[in-house]
């Protein structure tokens, strides 16, 4: 069983490399919902008041994610518990949640991790980050078009994103729960070019053989854009 989880920041291309990643390993895809999340557009609306909750609302969502993934077969999750609290004390940071907020988050992520010690497979087997730069990561927020993440709705949004950035490098540095590796986003379009995607998938099969968990029966194949199901 291999569980690999992508990590990233707004806009990096987790999703669409979940699709393709375990389109190519024939694995189970795992989606963190966007689009229907209710809490979302409140907190871009209204940060102050709805940080708390968007933050309670992830961590709920991904703690069930990550319990399945883990205990179920080989799979690839397109965003995982372990940034969780990198956006809420992103967020504390600039007077978003007080302190009482932020120890009462702090205790019940703790708890959670451990609950995860106790699962049969304890942790991921890979983390592949994508790292992208803010001009990158902003072409692709409009590309995308969410009204509330684009910098027009909102434009302290700018420092918001930059932070994001300078938060990410941090916690990739000290990410410690499995081997990890770093794409690099604003090289590889691996959504427009075959050859880019072609690359992308090499290295993280390189990476995979060197931690010994390449899935079995896995055999190496080209895969087509038409063939992939994107999630919205
Ligand atoms: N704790 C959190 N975890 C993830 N997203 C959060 C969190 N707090 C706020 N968000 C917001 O949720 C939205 C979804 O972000 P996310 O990066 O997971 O998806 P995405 O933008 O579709 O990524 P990608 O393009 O890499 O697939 C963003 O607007 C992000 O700012």
């Amino acid at each position: 069983m291999t569980v690999i989880v992508l990590s990233g920041p707004v806009g990096a291309g987790k999703s669409s490399l979940t699709a393709i990643l375990s389109k190519y390993l024939g694995t189970k895809p795992f989606y963190e919902s966007v689009d229907d999340n209710p809490v979302l557009p409140l907190f871009y609306k209204d940060p102050l008041k709805y940080t708390y909750l968007l933050q309670l609302f992830f961590l709920n969502t991904r703690f069930h994610s990550i319990k399945k993934a883990l205990s179920d077969d080989n799979n690839v999750l397109d965003r995982s518990i372990y940034e969780d609290s990198l956006f809420f004390h992103m967020n504390a940071d600039i007077g978003r949640a007080n302190d009482l907020e932020v120890q009462t988050y702090d205790e019940l992520l703790e708890s959670m991790m451990k609950e995860l010690e106790r699962m049969p497979k304890r942790h991921p087997d890979l983390l592949v980050h994508i790292n992208v730069s803010y001009e990158t990561m902003i072409s692709r927020i409009q590309k995308r078009g969410r009204s509330y993440e684009q910098l027009s709705f909102d434009p302290t949004l700018e420092d918001y994103y930059k932070r994001m950035l300078r938060y990410y490098e941090k916690w990739y540095d000290d990410y410690n729960y499995s081997p990890k590796m770093m794409i690099d986003g604003d090289h590889y379009d691996f959504m427009a070019s075959e050859s880019d995607r072609t690359e992308v998938l090499d290295q993280i099969t390189q990476k995979l053989k060197q931690v010994g968990k390449l899935p079995k029966n896995w055999h190496a194949g080209e895969i087509a854009t038409e063939s992939i199901e994107f999630s919205s």
